[in-house]
């Protein structure tokens, strides 16, 4: 029997987004990284009105909203509203510090596509993020490693593991995931969604996202 004193805390897998809205690219990579690690919980963490992009068209409300329902897909899925309850932006540093002030012995696994990781040197205190969580990151369609800048290609080098044995470690390791590449994003089904006739069925979509989106007469214009 395992002591409570010993036993090994759950760990803590985050996709953070934008989700406007969420998609299959979100999920389905998601729910293949939970079967490969054997996450009983993965949050799916819609942020604050994010300050590096343009303001995004669904409020926050209804980005939670359709989140949530898109969690309904498996039990793994958790709708998490940590970054939207702070009712300003939040960096992921910020986020983070405060997952590892909650639980100071997890394993916490933060997930990003390429095109994020690509980006990455350009998020607050990045190399502090390395220290607070793994860096879990999925492939996708356009984007390679080979755009990598320099710093943090050193920065692979040094942590990439593809083993997830390491990933039960609090944090540091960068993991590239080998899951299916999904081609889809959100500007893709947002310009998709203003085009396409009420009734009509979109790939990639989750039936209740979209009878949200419809009911609520989002995404009608292209920008
Ligand atoms: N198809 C996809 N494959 C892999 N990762 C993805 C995919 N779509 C989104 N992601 C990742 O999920 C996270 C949240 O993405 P986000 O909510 O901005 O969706 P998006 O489709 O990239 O949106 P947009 O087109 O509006 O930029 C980011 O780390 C992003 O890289
Ligand atoms: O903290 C930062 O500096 C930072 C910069 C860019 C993106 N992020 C986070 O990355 C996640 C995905 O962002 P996005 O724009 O691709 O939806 C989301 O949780 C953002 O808060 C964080």
């Amino acid at each position: 029997m395992t002591s409570p004193l010993t036993a090994k805390p759950a760990p803590i897998a985050l996709l953070g987004g934008t989700f406007d809205p969420i998609h299959q690219g979100h999920i389905e990579p998601v729910l293949k990284l939970a079967d490969t690690f054997g996450w009983s919980h993965v949050h799916l963490q819609p942020c604050f009105a994010p300050p590096h992009r343009p303001q995004p068209e669904a409020s926050d409300q209804q980005r939670l909203a359709m989140v949530t329902l898109a969690c309904q897909q498996d039990s793994r899925l958790l709708a998490d509203d940590f970054e939207l309850r702070q009712g300003k932006p939040t960096r992921t540093v910020h986020t983070l510090h405060h997952v590892r002030q909650q639980h100071p012995n997890a394993s916490v696994c933060f997930i990003m596509g390429m095109d994020s990781f690509l980006q990455f040197t350009s998020w607050l205190n990045w190399q502090q993020i390395l220290d607070l969580a793994h860096l879990v990151v999925l492939p996708r369609p356009g984007y390679q490693l080979t755009q990598l800048p320099p710093d943090l290609a050193a920065e692979l080098k040094l942590r990439q593991r593809g083993d997830s044995e390491s990933f039960s470690q609090g944090a540091g390791f960068i993991y590239l995931a080998e899951t299916p590449t999904v081609d889809i994003s959100a500007t893709a089904l947002r310009r998709q969604l203003a085009q396409s006739p009420d009734t009509s069925r979109i790939p990639l979509l989750d039936p209740a996202v979209l009878a949200y989106i419809r009911s609520h007469n989002l995404y009608q214009s292209t920008h």
